[in-house]
């Protein structure tokens, strides 16, 4: 599992940290460990740190402080180093005067000569988005040239991954202590590049997002043992289709087949469609551990969403199947309930726009999870799950090409298949993200939603394989 932390609760376990170290280890460590990173992509980019031109771009705070340390030790192995600071009257002073000891100076602009660019602007300490200063500097980064990141790119916020504004967009983010959600969440997981954690110490109570990873994928999976039948392993039901879009019915099958659940019943107008395409299919109602309604449904079946939600069968409900849906009735369930908007299915839900949703997709899915009393996974460029006060899951997989129409279908009818299996709405939520993102990128681009559906069993055995 990657775990990551809110700023609030690494500033916390900093000062625990702090009190029992001497004065600026902590820096020192963190110093260290970007330039050993540093070090390591100049190796691979020149073929080695001496005679390398680097620039600083240093802010008024400790993540300008990082920078400037990290460019001392740079220095002492032969690079010449340019530090431009956003503020001259603001700049750390002792690690000005380290980087200034070891050879390297100060800049009023920043060179366009360059074999690496530092964002040492803004760390933990950002807030809001970047002001003309910070701004000004960032848009002189010199095009093609190597760009790490120190703790976080500058702009990105810590704790959501909001980007208000400009940004820095980072080859590779050298992070201290811990992962901050927003290296792990879009739009800010774009901006980071590839995430290096350098562990300075910090002691950490539980995370406010997590990450699964293969291990814990393959430890949820719903495998078949000795004394497993088709019933035992669990039945999913799709209620999905409707004369005008049939095809998310077979989809939702194509999905359900692969998610480990013992038998797929199907009800709906589709049946012929989705017979010719599956004929391991049940038709007709039935008893199930789980249903999945919404894909395709087209209006006016609303009456059917709730007469589902009104039973004890786990249920997910995707697409057509979120609209007008009644709070107090899903707040009334006992088994678990996984909804699974896109951002447009998402906003309306919540009544604001779908930029709104995008630009802050955290807070949109815990508002969500809680409101309706549900597990909640919101779609998008970084899938996210949330579930009552849990770390919300945020997805490691998948591919843009995932954008295509049915995709979507795919991945409820496989969620469902893991509800019927006996995951928990989170559970089935986080493990179905991942097994679709996996088998997306196996697939490859551009795909189409049904190769996704076919990829998923050779997904599920990537799993056992780190
Ligand atoms: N935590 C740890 O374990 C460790 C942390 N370490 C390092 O410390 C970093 C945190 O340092 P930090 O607290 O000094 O804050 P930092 O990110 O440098 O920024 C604050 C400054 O930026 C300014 N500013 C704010 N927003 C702005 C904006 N939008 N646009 C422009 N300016 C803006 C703000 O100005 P003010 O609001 O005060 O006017 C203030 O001066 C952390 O990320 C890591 O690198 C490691 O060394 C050791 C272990
Ligand atoms: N930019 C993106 N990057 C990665 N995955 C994406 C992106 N856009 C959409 N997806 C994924 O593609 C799928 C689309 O689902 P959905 O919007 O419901 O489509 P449909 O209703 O056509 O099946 C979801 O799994 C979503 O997470
Ligand atoms: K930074």
């Amino acid at each position: 599992m990657r775990t990551a932390y809110s700023v609030e609760t690494v500033r916390g376990a900093e000062r625990e940290l702090m009190a029992r170290l001497p004065e600026g280890a902590l820096m020192q460590r963190a110093a260290a460990g970007l330039a050993a990173a540093c070090a390591g992509l100049l190796r691979r980019t020149r073929g080695g740190v001496y005679g390398a031109r680097v620039v600083l771009l240093v802010g008024p705070g400790d993540n300008g402080g990082d920078a400037l340390y990290a460019g001392a030790r740079l220095a002492r192995r032969g690079a010449g180093v340019t530090a431009v600071p956003m503020d001259p009257e603001r700049i750390h002073p002792g690690a000005l005067a380290a980087l200034r000891a070891a050879g390297g100076h100060l800049a009023p602009s920043v060179p366009q000569q360059a074999d690496l660019v530092l964002d040492g602007l803004l760390g933990i300490g950002g807030r809001g988005g970047l002001r003309p200063a910070a701004a000004a500097l960032v848009e002189r980064i010199p095009s093609g040239v190597p760009v790490v990141a120190v703790d976080l790119p500058s702009g990105v916020d810590a704790d959501t991954g909001e980007v208000a504004g400009s940004a820095v967009t980072a080859d590779v983010t050298v992070t201290f202590g811990a992962y901050k959600p927003g290296l792990l969440i879009d739009p800010g997981a774009s901006r980071a590049g590839a995430v290096h954690l350098v562990d300075i110490g910090l002691e950490l109570p539980s995370p406010e997002v997590e990450a699964l990873q293969h291990a814990d994928v393959a430890g949820l999976l719903p495998e078949p043992t000795a004394s497993s039948d088709k019933y035992r392993r669990g039945v999913v039901g799709i209620v999905a289709g409707s004369a005008q879009y049939p095809g998310a019915a077979v989809l939702a099958v194509a999905g359900a087949l692969r998610g480990g659940a013992g038998a797929v019943r199907y009800v709906g107008p589709a049946a012929d469609a989705v017979l010719a395409r599956y004929p391991e299919t049940l038709i007709g109602p039935g008893r199930v551990q789980a249903w999945v309604v919404g894909p395709g449904l087209g209006a006016g079946r609303a009456g059917e969403v709730a007469e589902l939600l009104a039973g004890d069968a786990a249920v997910l409900v995707d697409a057509d199947g979120l609209r007008g849906l009644d709070e107090t009735a899903l707040r009334a369930r006992t088994a678990p309930t996984l909804l699974t908007p896109h951002a447009g299915e998402a906003a309306a839900l919540l009544g604001v726009s779908r930029e709104s949703v995008e630009a802050g997709r955290l807070d949109a899915v815990r508002v969500l999870a809680q409101r309706y009393g549900a597990s909640v996974l919101l779609k998008g460029s970084t899938t996210l799950v949330a579930s009552g006060g849990e770390a919300v899951r945020v997805n490691p997989t998948g591919t843009p090409w995932l954008a295509t129409a049915g995709s979507g279908d795919v991945l409820s009818g496989l969620g469902g298949s893991l509800l019927a299996g006996g995951l928990s709405g989170a559970d089935a939520g986080a493990v179905g993200a991942y097994l679709h993102g996996l088998a997306a990128r196996r697939v490859g681009g551009p795909l189409l939603a049904h190769q996704v559906a076919e990829a998923l069993p050779a997904a599920w055995r990537d799993t056992r394989h780190p």
